[in-house]
């Protein structure tokens, strides 16, 4: 994972909360790095730091939340010296974001042409046309059927397999160069799950983008990821290639992890496990 030029290093993170109880550290020293046109999967059950993590790096921690140590860079600038106009840069053009629940992070009351409009208009010089003929195409990069009237739809008439597409076609309307996607296929059923990882992947070579990938499910992580850190209490217990992590596991948790797994009978349909021998 030690990659030479790569397009984020997080470096030694530590993360806190104030809390009622106090100050409470809950990511606690978290490197890693993405290389370009890489996948990076973070895997970790509930509570372990994998959103926060994310947080982190957009400059989105909750009011109570500050980075208390390390450094984040992107394509070698460090975000944490960065003023908010030029975080907000980034986070249109540099980093796209995607998120669990799509129908509760897009604006209910605009149709999609306007959710998509308001993306191209925020981060992009193009004119009102421009940004039209752009929406459609991004639809259609999605794989969105008849764009044209989609684009007058309000989210809630989709499909949550169709508004998560609307939502990752809004994170690639400014072409970013990373794509963090916070567990972007939990809320949906195993058969568009599948779709949905097939689409990421495939905009992923399409785009040359890299995907930052957070899971709680192994077997997302082997049809996703080249590269893994698996998290538990806040601190990263294991990292490395996919065939490392999942072949010769080093720590007793990630063993622990894959042997729950393997002891599942009937493998989730939502995903084919590539071979990684
Ligand atoms: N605003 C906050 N104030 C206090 N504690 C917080 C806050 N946000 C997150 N935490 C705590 O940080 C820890 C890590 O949470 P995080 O959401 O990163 O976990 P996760 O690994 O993403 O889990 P999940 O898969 O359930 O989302 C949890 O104990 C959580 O309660």
């Amino acid at each position: 994972m030690t990659e030479q030029n790569p397009i984020l290093s997080v470096e030694g993170l530590c993360v806190g909360f104030r809390t009622a109880a106090g100050f409470a550290d809950t990511v606690h020293d978290v490197s890693f790095s993405i290389g370009h046109r890489k996948t990076l999967c973070i895997v970790g059950e509930s509570g372990s730091g994998k959103s926060v993590t994310c947080q982190a790096i957009l400059g989105l921690l909750a009011g109570n939340g500050a980075q208390t140590g390390g450094r984040i860079l992107f394509e070698g600038h460090d975000l944490g010296a960065m003023s908010e106009t030029e975080l907000e840069a980034i986070r249109g053009r540099g980093i796209g974001m995607v998120f669990q629940d799509p129908l509760g992070s897009l604006n209910p009351v605009h149709t999609v042409g306007r959710l998509l409009d308001e993306a191209l208009l925020l981060h992009t010089q193009l004119n009102r046309s421009d940004r039209h003929v752009r929406s459609i195409e991004l639809l259609r990069l999605v794989r969105i059927p008849d764009p044209e009237q989609r684009l007058k739809a309000y989210v809630h008439q989709f499909s949550g397999g169709m508004a998560q597409r609307v939502m990752i076609a809004i994170a690639l309307a400014c072409r970013p160069q990373l794509l963090i996607a916070d567990e972007p296929t939990t809320a949906l059923d195993v058969t568009i799950q599948a779709q949905i990882l097939e689409l990421l992947n495939h905009l992923k070579s399409e785009l040359g983008m890299s995907l930052l990938f957070i899971t709680h499910d192994l077997g997302v992580v082997a049809e996703m990821a080249d590269d893994v850190v698996v998290m538990r209490h806040g601190r990263v217990v294991e990292a490395g290639p996919l065939t490392q992590v999942f072949n010769t596991p080093a720590s007793d948790y990630t063993k622990s992890l894959l042997d729950a797994v393997a002891r599942l009978d009937t493998p989730s349909p939502a995903y084919r496990w590539r071979d990684v021998s």
